[in-house]
Parts: structure tokens; C-alpha cells; sequence
């Protein structure tokens, strides 16, 4: 579904992501990991057109996005959800989702309204509510319906756990692990590894700007070195 190939992005004379060669098939969730300044957001800017690779492709269903503009990838079935959610703070809980959706028909739009409140029932509650009133695990939720919202093929997430408190980060991998069963491929780039890797199907792991291994979840689970740099002594 992605393929992004042999991957290099600068910014001005820093080499921030070099060689990325990454898969991801449709219906999986794939995981990012890596430490701070690694190179995964850069990454999803790389796959969202936000920057422009020194080098490499980046194709989805067969099909260079290296052409595309940032705003027409949603028509080719992407959605971002941004790190630190940037929601409109401003406008209510259901206006927000409505922004996934601009430009689509009302019938469309008051559909798709009501399958995130399916999904999460919690968001209805605030429905007419602003969503600055929201709290970071609510706001969080309101972020991925809001990328639902185009019913997108692809999710691409960046960093969904930060910020919030464990009990919170659960419970939206609980909603991920559910929007993946219905049918949407998920790429998620996350710092907190644990729960990343209980989610997602495969894994890769960037160090400096470079992918250092890659494998199946229960594979970097098992690896003594991913332990060691990413899990701490936590039993999975
Ligand atoms: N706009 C920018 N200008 C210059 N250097 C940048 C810019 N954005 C990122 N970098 C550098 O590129 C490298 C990769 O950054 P990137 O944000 O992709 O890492 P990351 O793994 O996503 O880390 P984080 O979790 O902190 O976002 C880092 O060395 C960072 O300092």
C-alpha cells in the first residue's frame, strides 16, 4: 500500500532521514519507533509532502506522492492525525469533525458524525461543547475521529501517547486497535514503544536518521537490544 524507498530528507545542511526503505500492506498497523530526533516525524513530513525529499520515492497503491500536493492526499485515502493533536480550540467538539470532512456532502458528513461517536461515545457527551474544554485523552480522541472523518485507507498517527497520562494512552490504543479491526491500515510513529509494539503487526526502529532493524512485533519484543534501548525493564 506505502512503499517508501531509499528515503533522504535535509534540512538546509542536516541529514535528518537517509536510506528509509519502509512497507506498509494494507490492513496492518506498522510502528516508528525511535528516540528523540531520530527522524520518524520526518518521516510522516516526507509522506505528507510538509518537506521534500534530497532523495528517493514515496508511493502509495503503486502511485508517486512526490507529486502531490499536501491538501490532495486526503482524496487519495491519507489522513494525518498531527502530533500534539492541533484541534481548533475555538470550535465545538462537532464542528471539529465536520473540518475532516470539508468539502464533502452533508449526508457524508453527518454519517461519518455519527460513526465517531459510535467509536467514541465519550466525544458525544461534549458534542456542542468547545473543544479547548476538552481534556488531552479527549482531545486526542477528537484528533484521530476527526482524521476518520475522510474515511481515509491509510491513518497516519504521530505520536498519540504524548502527553497523556497511561490510563489515557490505553485507551486510545484501545480505539486504534479497533478503527484498525474495521478496516483502515494504520502508521504510527511513537516514542512509547510498549504500547506501539502490543498494537502494531511489524515494527521498524530509526537511530540517526537511518532504519537500524526491523520485524515483526513480537520479534523486536523478544530482541534483547530493543529492550534494553526502548523497553526498560518493563514485563510485556
Ligand atoms: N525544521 C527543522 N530544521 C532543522 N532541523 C530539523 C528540523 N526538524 C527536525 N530537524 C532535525 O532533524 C532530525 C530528525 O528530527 P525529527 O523531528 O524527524 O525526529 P523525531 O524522531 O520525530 O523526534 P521527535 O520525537 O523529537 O519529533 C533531528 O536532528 C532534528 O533536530
Amino acid at each position: 500500500m506505502l512503499e517508501i524507498n531509499q528515503l533522504a530528507v535535509q534540512y538546509g545542511d542536516i541529514t535528518a532521514v537517509r536510506n528509509v526503505t519502509l512497507d506498509v500492506y494494507p490492513g496492518e498497523v506498522v510502528t516508528l519507533l525511535g528516540s528523540n530526533g531520530a527522524g520518524k516525524s520526518t518521516v510522516l513530513r516526507a509522506i505528507c509532502r510538509l518537506v521534500y525529499p534530497s532523495g528517493g520515492d514515496i508511493t502509495f497503491n503503486g502511485q508517486s506522492l512526490l507529486t502531490y500536493e499536501t491538501r490532495k492526499l486526503v482524496g487519495l485515502g491519507i489522513a494525518l492525525v498531527p502530533e500534539n493533536r492541533r484541534i481548533f480550540p475555538a470550535l465545538t467538539v462537532t464542528q471539529n469533525l465536520e473540518m475532516g470532512a470539508y468539502g464533502r456532502s452533508r449526508s457524508y458528513i453527518r454519517e461519518g458524525i455519527e460513526e465517531t461517536y459510535e467509536l467514541f461515545p465519550s466525544l458525544k457527551r461534549y458534542a456542542r461543547k468547545l473543544a479547548v474544554g476538552l481534556s488531552g485523552g479527549e482531545q486526542q480522541m477528537l484528533a484521530i475521529g476527526r482524521a476518520l472523518m475522510s474515511r481515509p485507507r491509510l491513518l497516519l498517527l504521530d505520536e498519540p501517547s504524548l502527553g497523556l497520562a497511561p490510563m489515557l494512552v490505553d485507551q486510545v490504543f484501545e480505539k486504534l486497535g479497533q478503527v484498525n479491526l474495521s478496516g483502515t491500515t494504520i502508521l504510527l510513529i511513537e516514542q512509547n514503544a510498549r504500547m506501539a509494539l502490543m498494537l502494531a503487526n511489524r515494527a521498524y526502529v530509526m537511530e540517526s536518521g537511518i532504519v537500524t532493524s526491523h520485524g515483526t512485533s513480537e520479534e523486536l519484543l523478544a530482541d534483547e537490544q530493543i529492550k534494553n534501548a526502548y523497553l526498560g525493564m518493563q514485563t510485556i
